[in-house]
């Protein structure tokens, strides 16, 4: 089945730099997506946009550009709860990556337990309006009860404003919670301001609670953009990074992100987004909780 891409839809930075910061061994690139390709995975009926394709191959080729050794691939709204093509990549990683899925309440013990077998370790319930259409909340409530028995952890995506309405039901969930993107904070607000001091709330008195201090290009709003050298980008959102990785140096991941789903501005330079990770893990030991020793505790822990 051939696609069209949404309109102005932005394709991933071909060539990106070789990042200065080398990352250190054994590092994970946290939080990334495959998109079909659509001929062979075909995108769901329900999505809420059409991307361009991102194979497990290139996906896997800019891991090995960047330095790093292992990825997460985390099931992206336009292929709905089909998870063939992130289970296909899985598969394809030579025990590189594990998973994170989307499911419905209809999915199945033994759907379950295969993809467990393939490397799945999570299930991600999204509530950012504009990618997904609302999942009734005790469907949740029953997966994430039965994914805990498979020892998995659920990831949620949400905008900084819902987390209040939110919280009852996040703080109850029975497993390992990880946030995408820092819950998406409004980095033109203080960083002290009511709203990061709920996130961080959030984090500090749920001990089960993590986050992935990733997306500065989605987040930043003065930039300038991981572009023609920058070394300096996102410079907006470094103190709320900044504030959750030493405020929790151990309940922190970090992820590309790539291919980069709906950005509108521009495509960063993925060897620059790289490069911002000193700025927001300043030591060599938070760098390598961030990178290697918490992704690798909750996703690899038989190796540990
Ligand atoms: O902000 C987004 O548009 C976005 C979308 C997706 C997805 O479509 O799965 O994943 C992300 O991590 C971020």
């Amino acid at each position: 089945m051939t696609f069209e891409k949404t309109p102005g839809w932005l394709d991933w930075y071909q060539g990106p730099t070789k990042p200065q910061f080398k990352v250190p061994a054994g590092a994970v690139d946290a939080h990334c997506h495959v998109f079909g390709p659509g001929e062979e995975f075909p995108f769901a009926p329900e999505r809420k946009y059409t991307p361009c394709d991102a194979s497990n191959e290139q996906l896997y080729a800019l891991r090995d550009h960047l330095g790093f050794s292992r990825n997460v691939v985390v099931q992206a709204t336009c292929h709905g709860a089909d998870n063939r093509a992130m289970v296909d990549a899985l598969v394809h990683s030579n025990g590189k990556a594990r998973g994170v899925a989307t499911v419905k309440r209809s999915v199945t013990d033994a759907e379950l337990q295969a993809m467990h077998d393939a490397g799945v370790r999570g299930v991600r319930f999204n509530f950012v309006k504009r990618l997904v259409d609302f999942t009734p909340k005790d469907e949740l409530v029953e997966i994430a009860g039965r994914i805990k028995e498979l020892g998995w952890h659920v990831v949620i995506y949400f905008e900084a404003v819902d987390l209040s309405e939110l919280w009852d039901f996040f703080t109850a969930l029975p497993t390992t919670v990880v946030v995408d993107h820092m819950g998406r904070p409004d980095v033109t607000k203080p960083v002290d301001g009511p709203e990061f001091e709920l996130f961080v709330k959030f984090m500090r008195e749920h001990a089960n609670v993590w986050s992935k201090v990733s997306c500065p290009e989605r987040l930043s709003v003065s930039g300038p953009p991981a572009l023609n050298g920058e070394q300096n980008a996102y410079r907006d959102v470094i103190p709320f990074a900044r504030r959750i990785v030493e405020t929790f140096p151990d309940r922190v991941l970090w992820g590309t992100d790539w291919p980069h789903p709906n950005l509108k501005d521009h495509m960063p330079d993925d060897g620059l987004l790289v490069d911002f990770i000193p700025h927001i893990a300043s030591t060599p030991e938070l760098q390598r909780k961030l990178l290697v020793d918490n992704p690798m505790r909750l996703y690899w822990p038989e190796e540990k």
